[in-house]
């Protein structure tokens, strides 16, 4: 028998995705709102409690709004929105970091988002390891497409073709660094210092590490080790070998990958690193995580549908 799954925001730049990742999958029957009833009200709130499983593919207010509307109803909800990735009993869906049970047991999944899925990436593992301290202020640095600001911003660089670089959250507090802090396990919040280029997805985030003023951190080599120890099984989380390219680049032409490949470089002196995540913005960093915690919660194979 096949598990009914409600897209709500089906038409948006997530929704769109996650539809083509389920959509040839006999174990799902898609329900999904046609133009004139995809804002309404009653046809979102008559969905949410026929489905099985609802992935919220909406801005916050919207998303809130589905999840009061769900209440009574036995809908299971992936929100991919930001509105409950702090909030309590909700599930963090990153299943590398919180655990593959504590997500297949869930009924409330808060989709990570797509920088922090890179910096908790780097970062959470090797703090909880003790192989870089829980309380040094860390910084991140990240290139995004524009894909990852949805249907306005995609209008907006496919307009105006003369942006070549945009820095934004230049007044700190971007909606992400609550989660990064949290599921990093960090005393401080990180400086984030994110930034979009004219491509439409891909993603490069950075932390910089001064190692040899940093308090108890590990090697360079030592750190790569503990990050290809804690993602040792490869499916969707990869840790490149050691190796210093002369260049890497992001491709404006990039498929659609739900991968995410770590790396860890270092100077010849040990005494600084660069702690590295390369991902899709709209793969693992938002429609191929959803679609993994759905898999889960489902009890089907972790990486079914997915694009490695
Ligand atoms: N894009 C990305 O890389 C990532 C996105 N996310 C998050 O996923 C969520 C969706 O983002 P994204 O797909 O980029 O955004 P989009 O703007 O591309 O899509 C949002 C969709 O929601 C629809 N919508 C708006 N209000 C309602 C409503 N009341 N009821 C039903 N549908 C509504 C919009 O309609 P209309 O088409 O008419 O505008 C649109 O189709 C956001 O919370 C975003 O922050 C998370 C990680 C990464
Ligand atoms: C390039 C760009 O604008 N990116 C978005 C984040 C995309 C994402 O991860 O979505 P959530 O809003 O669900 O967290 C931003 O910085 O607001």
């Amino acid at each position: 028998m096949s598990l009914s799954v409600f897209i709500d925001g089906a038409a948006g730049t997530t929704g769109l995705e996650i539809a083509d990742r389920l959509g040839g999958r006999s174990e799902f029957d898609l329900i999904i709102l046609d133009d004139t009833r995809r804002k309404d009200s009653s046809a979102r709130k008559e969905a949410l409690h026929a489905a099985d499983f609802a992935i919220l593919c909406l801005h916050d207010d919207a998303a809130r709004e589905a999840v009061e509307m769900a209440q009574g109803s036995k809908v299971r909800i992936i929100d991919a929105s930001t509105a409950h990735r702090v909030t309590p009993g909700w599930t963090y869906g990153f299943p590398e970091i919180v655990g593959r049970e504590a997500v297949a047991g869930a009924d409330r999944i808060a989709n990570p988002g797509c920088y922090p899925t890179g910096f908790i990436a780097l970062v959470a593992p090797l703090v909880r390891a003790g192989l870089l301290p829980a309380d040094w202020p860390y910084t991140v640095n990240a290139v995004s497409g524009y894909s990852g600001g949805g249907k306005a911003l995609i209008e907006r660089f496919e307009e105006d073709r003369d942006i070549a670089f945009r820095a934004y959250g230049l007044g700190m507090g971007h909606k992400h660094v609550p989660e990064m802090t949290r599921y990093a396990g960090l005393a401080h919040a990180p400086v984030f210092a994110p930034s979009v280029i004219p491509a439409h997805r891909g993603m490069w985030v950075e932390v910089p590490l001064p190692l040899a003023a940093i308090p108890g951190a590990a090697s360079v080599d030592a750190l790569r080790e503990g990050l290809a120890a804690f993602y040792a099984d490869g499916l969707i989380v990869r840790v490149a070998e050691a190796g210093t390219p002369a260049e890497m680049l992001l491709r404006a032409s990039m498929a659609p990958s739900d991968a995410l490949t770590l790396h860890v470089f270092g100077s010849a002196d040990g005494t600084q690193a660069r702690l590295v995540a390369v991902l899709d913005n709209l793969g693992k960093g938002a429609s191929g995580a959803a679609v993994q915690s759905l898999n889960l919660m489902a009890g089907l194979p972790e990486t079914a549908g997915l694009a490695l």
